[in-house]
């Protein structure tokens, strides 16, 4: 297999254009795709699950111009649900924001549809979403287990009335319904049955459909009632702010190295919750400045070292994974808690986790909800395996600074969301 050797690092420093985000980029082409009028979409993200995005509405036949470097996408909307006269078979690879979304707007259309994955999306739950959808009249059969894709759907529209949904396994259910909310056959009101798990997700998502021009009715996070029977309208151009998700890793980087680091496209002004990772890494003690648009890093000040925090990160469940990492350098222990949905991401990552951590010699304890992680006193040289998983490959990263050379197993896999991570991540690193 392929591999990648860190070699052990002395300091960080410097300045990241971050690539676009991906949670932002896949509403964004769904809801241009549906929208009345052309929009032009820049910094989108070029990487694997966008692609996956791109490739379906283009079976679809829907219509988009692509610039050569796959960041700036002209995309004529459909003025209302997507439809297809032929059957078709549209293949999603492991992009959550592409498979929830589209299982529920394909059911507002015409036509028959058949979603498939790469193995791991066949164990990543998405019951929740269909139980909402059924009884607003949709048909929606599963082909292989019950509650997982992949999917067979026959387009014949949403009702409106009441509605509940589970949000407790993941937001992305709640995202997908509403964005197909407002092209239902009347209007819709739906209600949380229990938790919402990464909550702030679901204010992207409002955002998105706002720029659109569709307001929904938020009631506290509890019931949500939209008019039914509306067409998103198209903003003309509309920017896609960089990855806050992406940008946890640099700002650890500028915490652990010296820095400082700065991360260009996300800040004060982000409406992406992971933002708030910067504020987790100010409370371990690192020195953090922002604007509006660029978050900086650094070491905390007069050569402390980072102190080991407890802490919640529900809201933050991508870049909670930094920190775990980041831990391997912190005074004390650190527990992240409230994370049980990393179990049905890419892997399972609490799992994956707490292996790899231990095998850099980290004392770990794996709870069904929550991580604790201890540094060993000297970081020991390992290959980690990254599962398959962009964000294990990337936080691993951190652990170069140790004195030990780490080996990233399968680094490609950081084709997901961020194909050019291990480029960036040499250019603001310095080797001992
Ligand atoms: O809506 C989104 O764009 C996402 C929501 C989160 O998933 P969950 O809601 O399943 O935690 C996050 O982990 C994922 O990477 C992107
Ligand atoms: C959980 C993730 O992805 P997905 O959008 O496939 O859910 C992720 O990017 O960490």
């Amino acid at each position: 297999m392929n591999s990648l050797t860190l070699h052990p690092l002395k300091s960080a420093k410097g300045e990241i254009q971050l690539p676009g985000s991906k949670s932002l980029s896949n509403r964004i082409l769904l809801l241009a795709a549906q929208a009345k009028g052309v929009t032009t979409i820049t910094n989108l993200l070029d990487s694997d699950d966008i692609r996956r995005m791109l490739e379906s509405l283009d079976s679809i036949g829907v219509q988009f111009e692509l610039s050569d470097d796959k960041t700036t996408c002209k995309v004529t909307g459909q003025a209302g649900p997507l439809k297809s006269e032929k059957a078709l078979e549209l293949f999603l690879g492991n992009a959550g924001t592409a498979m929830r979304p589209l299982a529920a707007a394909l059911c507002l259309g015409e036509g028959e549809f058949t979603l498939t994955g790469e193995p791991r999306m066949y164990e990543r739950p998405i019951g929740d979403l269909i139980d909402a959808l059924l009884p607003l009249g949709a048909n929606v059969e599963y082909l292989g287990d019950k509650d997982y894709p992949p999917l067979k759907i026959k387009a014949t529209g949403i009702n409106g009335g009441e509605v509940k949904i589970k949000g407790n396994i993941s937001s992305q259910f709640l995202t997908a319904l509403l964005m197909a909310a407002p092209m239902a056959k009347g209007d819709l009101t739906i209600v949380m049955d229990g938790e919402l798990v990464s909550k702030p997700y679901i204010d992207i998502t409002l955002d998105c459909m706002a720029r659109f021009g569709i307001t929904v009715e938020n009631d506290n996070y509890q019931r949500f009632t939209i008019k039914g029977n509306q067409t998103y309208s198209a903003p003309e151009t509309i920017m896609v702010e960089g990855d806050a998700s992406s940008a946890s890793y640099f700002l650890s980087l500028g915490a652990l190295g010296g820095g400082p680091v700065r991360v260009h496209g996300t800040g004060l002004a982000s409406i992406q919750g992971d933002a708030q990772y910067a504020k987790v890494l100010e409370q371990m003690g690192a020195k953090i400045t922002w604007s509006d648009f660029w978050i900086q890093a650094e070491a905390p000040e007069n050569g402390a070292k980072l102190q080991a925090v407890d802490v919640d990160l529900n809201h933050i469940p991508d870049a909670a994974m930094t920190i775990a990492t980041t831990a391997l350098f912190a005074t004390g222990t650190t527990k992240i808690t409230n994370i049980y949905n990393w179990r049905v991401k890419e892997t399972d990552r609490l799992n994956a986790m707490a292996t790899e951590l231990t095998k850099l010699g980290a004392t770990v304890v794996e709870g069904n909800d929550y991580i604790e992680v201890t540094p060993p006193a000297e970081i020991q040289s390992a290959a980690i395996d990254t599962y398959d998983d962009h964000r294990i490959a990337m936080c691993f990263s951190l652990a170069a600074f140790g004195n030990s050379d780490i080996i990233i197993n399968d680094p490609g896999c950081t084709s997901k969301t961020f194909p050019t991570y291990f480029e960036l991540f040499k250019q603001v690193t310095i080797e001992k």
